[in-house]
């Protein structure tokens, strides 16, 4: 028999849909509260959003005349990581000086096609460069495996291997390699990031098929469907754990990225760069470089060092 609760009642809990200034949170004894914070809330977190999807917070219920079960959000814990975005300061009214898109996140998965759209190894260097910046765990995830030569595949990312990072190859249509991928998923808190087309609604579907559950979907006093447009919402997998799938994520920017910090964020240049003759050394025209000297010599990819060049090329001056 179910305990009664009471107003009053003091309870920790995850944050796994954000609505305007409305959150859905999950208790870790599993019950979905809607929350608001008020002028008391505390954070442990400064000059950011106060509550984002992930967020572990500290609740307490309170009484409720609706149909829902509510409470106010007293404390907003230190967050272990945040994927962030920055403000556009003209349009910021607020004191926040970055936007938190999602907290307490265990790794970013990446999903590409293997074709249509082709596969573009440019485009996963950009998307490490970003999990490198914020130092999340990545999976690559390669869909669409029916559709392309598998062992051209294979070789296009065998970079990816040498470099340890994590590689799925999946066919969401063939239902092949989901096993792997519900593995890699389960437990954790995965943020999904792809360009349009690639299939991450399809993979979703496939894996989990009617046993998703949109944890803020409905309320469990009505049973009704909430019906509300979320601005980020996790689900929740059947083998716990959850998937963020968020706008801010799926477009993703390098607003973070300079032509200074670039560097760091190309894992396998770490330590080829004390071989270079200048401590400011770009690695793109000066001589007695250690990372040209590295490409040369087989130690770097040159495509890894082609996607450098383009992304410092394409980052301001100035920024
Ligand atoms: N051949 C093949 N087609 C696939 C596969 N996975 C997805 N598709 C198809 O690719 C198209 C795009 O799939 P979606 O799942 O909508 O892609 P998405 O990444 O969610 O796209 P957005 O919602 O725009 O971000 C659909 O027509 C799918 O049926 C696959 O493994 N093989
Ligand atoms: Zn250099």
């Amino acid at each position: 028999m179910e305990r009664k609760r009471v107003a009053g009642e003091v309870m920790k809990g995850m944050v796994v849909e954000v609505t305007g200034s409305t959150y859905m949170v999950i208790t870790d004894g599993g019950k979905v509260f809607r929350c608001r914070t008020f002028p008391g809330t505390k954070t442990e977190n400064d000059f950011s959003s106060l509550v984002a999807v992930g967020d572990r917070v500290v609740l307490k219920e309170t009484e409720t005349g609706t149909e829902f079960f509510e409470a106010v959000i007293t404390l907003v814990e230190r967050r272990r990581s945040a994927l962030t975005r920055k403000r556009d300061l003209r349009r910021n009214r607020s004191k926040e000086k970055v936007q938190v898109i999602a907290a307490n996140i265990d790794q970013l998965v990446v999903v590409v096609s293997a074709f249509d759209p082709p596969l573009s190894t440019r485009l996963i260097d950009r998307y490490l460069v970003f999990a490198e910046s914020e130092q999340l765990k990545t999976v690559i995830v390669v869909n669409k495996m029916d559709l392309e030569e598998s062992q051209e595949t294979r070789e296009l990312m065998e970079p990816y291997r040498i470099l340890d990072y994590r590689i799925l190859y999946t066919s969401a249509e063939e239902q092949s390699g989901m096993k792997a991928l519900r593995k890699v998923l389960a437990g954790k808190l995965s943020a999904l990031s792809g360009h349009s087309g690639v299939g991450k609604s399809t993979l979703i579907n496939q894996i989990f098929g009617e046993e998703l559950l949109r944890t803020g979907e409905t309320n469990e006093k009505t049973g009704k469907g909430l019906h509300t447009t979320s601005s980020a919402i996790m689900l929740a997998l059947p083998r716990g754990g959850y998937i963020i799938d968020t706008p801010g994520i799926r477009e993703f920017n390098l607003s973070g990225i300079t032509r200074e910090n670039l560097r760091f964020y190309f894992k396998e240049f770490l330590p080829h760069m004390p071989e270079c003759a200048y401590s400011s050394c770009t690695h793109t025209v000066e001589p007695e470089c250690g990372i040209q000297k590295a490409v040369k010599s087989g130690h770097i990819d040159p495509e890894r060092y082609e996607s450098y060049l383009a992304i410092y090329e394409s980052i301001d001056r100035d920024s």
